[in-house]
């Protein structure tokens, strides 16, 4: 994949160990984040992704469990062919302000495959399974 640096102050997503699954996401602006609130924050990053890839946007455990902070629409999907800027949605759980600074890493991005199955439509019987309908609990607690 490509990473596009979009200001001359971006910084690049790395990876903190050479196993890990994401790479952290850096903010590229200031935004003071008030308890039960949430923002839009921008990394300053677009991506080219590799054909049937998609990237997740993954909150850290380490600010969700400090300081009650994670991406509200958990995993975010950033489609193969979006070119704009990565931003990460945080919402502020905790009862204090949270201070979001530039160059904070706020968040991990995951790369991902993805399956686009051709699509039948018909309106019979799906085929016959053990679960059926069954869900919501039904095979017990
Ligand atoms: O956390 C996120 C989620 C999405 N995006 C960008 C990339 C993604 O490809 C695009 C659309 O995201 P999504 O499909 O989740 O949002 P939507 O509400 O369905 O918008 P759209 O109608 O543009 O698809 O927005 C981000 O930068 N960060
Ligand atoms: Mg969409």
């Amino acid at each position: 994949m490509k990473i596009r640096l979009l200001y001359p102050d971006s910084t690049l997503p790395t990876y903190a160990h050479e196993t890990d699954s994401g790479m952290d996401l850096i903010a590229h602006e200031d935004v003071l984040i008030p308890p039960g609130e949430w923002r839009l924050i921008g990394t300053g990053i677009a991506i080219e992704l590799s054909p049937l890839t998609e990237a997740q946007i993954r909150p850290r455990s380490g600010l969700a469990s400090k300081h009650g902070i994670t991406v509200l629409n958990s995993p975010g999907t950033i489609d193969e062919g979006y070119q704009g800027e990565i931003k990460v949605i945080l919402i502020n759980h905790s009862s204090q302000p949270f201070d979001v600074t530039k160059g904070m890493r706020i968040a991990q991005m995951v790369i991902a495959p993805i399956v686009r199955p051709p699509i039948q439509v018909f309106r019979g019987e799906l085929v016959e399974t053990s679960r059926g309908n069954g869900g919501f609990g039904s095979t017990g607690v």
